[in-house]
């Protein structure tokens, strides 16, 4: 379910450019995904110049870059705030609501995004749309995957259990569990289907991040469009 539409060029100016946002002393929130990587490395580098930070990782593999890339990590109980989040997406709106979740990793991120005083979306310009069309990710605790499958399809949804490349069998998320790729065409309303898809039982977290997301960069083939949150 990732989204490869843009250049590894454009998706670096994006990371680079949020990756200054990060102030001495601050907490941040590190994302997951080929964008967001390389914000946590151009945050290293600041490491290794003398920045003062730590990063709350979103999943294993930002937890492991992280690592290489020398920054300090704690995890979200042991900060009593997380001054700026920095994560990729798979699709923005015209508004800054966002599908993330292509990496599987949307849980955890969205427990780190909201917990952020500022919460920046680095993206090329494939992910930029007018609505926001994508399958919606959801992960679901593995015995209630056909009662979900059911309650997603009430929804008007189609939801397709997403598998793994290189392994026979489903995804598995860092969490132990599943993934389900929602398509629900042309999403006209994010903010009540995230309401909905909430509060239906064995879902643990949805991709829909709807009034989260204060700033995109998305970077281009010549530098960075910023778009603030009015
Ligand atoms: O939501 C995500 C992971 O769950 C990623 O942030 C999203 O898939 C974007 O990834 P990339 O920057 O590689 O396109």
């Amino acid at each position: 379910m990732k989204t490869t539409g843009g250049t590894d060029d454009q998706k670096r100016r994006a990371g680079e450019r949020a990756a200054e946002l990060v102030e001495d002393g601050d907490v941040v929130g590190l994302g997951t995904g080929s964008t967001a990587a390389h914000a946590i490395r151009a945050i290293g580098r600041a490491v290794d110049d003398g920045l003062d930070v730590r990063g709350v990782p979103t999943s294993f593999d930002s937890r492991a870059l992280a690592r290489r890339s020398g920054i300090p990590r704690c995890s979200l109980d042991e900060v009593d705030d997380v001054d700026l989040a920095i994560d990729g997406a798979d699709q923005i709106d015209a508004d800054l609501s966002a599908i993330k979740g292509g990496g599987a990793a949307h849980a955890r991120e969205k427990v780190v995004d909201a917990a952020a005083d500022r919460f920046v979306v680095v993206a090329d310009p494939s992910k930029v749309a007018e609505s926001l069309s994508r399958p919606v990710p959801v992960e679901v605790l593995p015995d209630a995957l056909a009662a979900v499958e059911r309650d997603l399809e009430a929804l008007d949804g189609d939801p397709t259990l997403r598998r793994a490349e290189r392994k026979d069998g489903p995804v598995v998320t860092d969490n132990g569990n599943l993934l389900l790729d929602c398509d629900f065409g042309v999403v006209d309303d994010p903010a009540s289907l995230s309401t909905a898809l909430s509060g239906l039982p064995g879902i643990v977290e949805h991709g829909l991040f709807v009034d989260l997301v204060d700033a995109v960069y998305v970077g281009t083939d010549d530098g960075v469009d910023v778009r603030e949150r009015i």
